[in-house]
């Protein structure tokens, strides 16, 4: 096979509790969040085997036509000892803004490079080999298991699918708004204190659990958001109006980005992209 590809939806975390263990596959978070139905198409080629096709045939990491660096995606690439291949993701959503586009490129070049290069590894295997370059480049802790599911996510144990446990939220088909406003990188709060952050997020997992209805998720989510500390006046200013205009909205995390269920932002006078509940995990295409 020339070449291979993988759809990944996004997935914006609603709330989380940070779990860390030296063994990667261990290492993740438990938490609820939503697959979105705009995601990450990765379509991986042999740069070695096209030829005279110039600049188009060059390896590394495309994203969106742009030549960029991802330390999850290079790991991936290292796991399965993957040379020389031409990467190509495109994506509607913004990198660096509570989408897991770091974790989708990763598991999307790990299920298609499996393909192109003939590794004998099964779904769960390529799953736990993104999941582990995630974790090993502080980009994300619990997207990429996430993503691989669908729907609407809890973490109830962290990590890869070996250690880790999930359900879901049972979810019909559901419009999601968004509305990003600006970057934050996850390496830097992940890399810093997240006692309390953890705590807020394991009492809302517990929450979601006992009660596994969008109503709850929601409210869960923004009880979180408001208990982490994280949320920025203008993030707080974007929820309240969301709030006020009869809707559901609360903070993607780790992104400056607020999401909404149903109308909730277009309702509140916004602007949003606009998308859906993503029902399936990843796929090759
Ligand atoms: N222009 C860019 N802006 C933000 N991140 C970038 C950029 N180019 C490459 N990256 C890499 O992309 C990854 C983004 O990860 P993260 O902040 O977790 O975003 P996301 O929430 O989309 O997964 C990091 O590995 C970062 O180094
Ligand atoms: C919240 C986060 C730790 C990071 O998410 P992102 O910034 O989208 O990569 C996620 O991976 C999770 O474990 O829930």
């Amino acid at each position: 096979m020339d070449e291979a590809t993988a759809f990944v939806p996004g997935h914006v975390t609603a709330f989380f509790s940070a779990h860390r263990d030296d063994d990667p596959t261990k290492a993740g978070s438990r938490g609820g969040g939503l697959a979105l139905s705009d995601g990450v198409r990765v379509t991986v080629s042999r740069a070695d085997e096209r030829g005279d096709a110039g600049a188009d045939a060059d390896p590394g990491l495309y994203l969106d036509d742009d030549a960029i660096e991802m330390d999850s995606v290079a790991r991936v690439l290292q796991a399965l000892r993957v040379e020389n291949a031409r990467i190509e993701a495109t994506t509607p959503l913004p990198l660096g803004s509570g989408f897991g586009v770091s974790g989708a490129t990763a598991l999307g070049t790990a299920l298609a490079a499996g393909q192109v290069y003939e590794r004998p590894l099964s779904e769960a295997e390529l799953v736990t080999i993104a999941h582990g370059a995630e974790v090993q480049a502080g980009t994300g802790l619990g997207d990429v298991v996430a993503q691989a599911r669908g729907g609407v996510p809890l973490r109830l144990e962290p990590g890869a699918p070996a250690h880790g446990r999930m359900d879901a939220i049972p979810s019909g088909p559901r419009r999601v708004e968004y509305l990003a406003l600006g970057q934050l990188s996850t390496e830097a709060v992940l890399s810093g204190d997240t006692d309390q952050l953890s705590a807020a997020g394991e009492r809302a997992v517990s929450t979601v659990a006992g009660e596994p209805t969008m109503g709850t998720f929601m409210e869960a989510a923004r009880r979180f958001a408001r208990e982490a500390g994280l949320l920025t006046d203008e993030l707080r200013a974007v929820v309240t109006d969301v709030s006020d205009a009869g809707g559901d909205a609360s903070m993607a995390m780790l992104g400056e980005t607020v999401f909404a269920l149903d109308t909730g932002l277009s309702d509140a006078g916004y602007d949003p992209a606009v998308c859906e509940v993503h029902r399936a995990g990843a796929v090759l295409e």
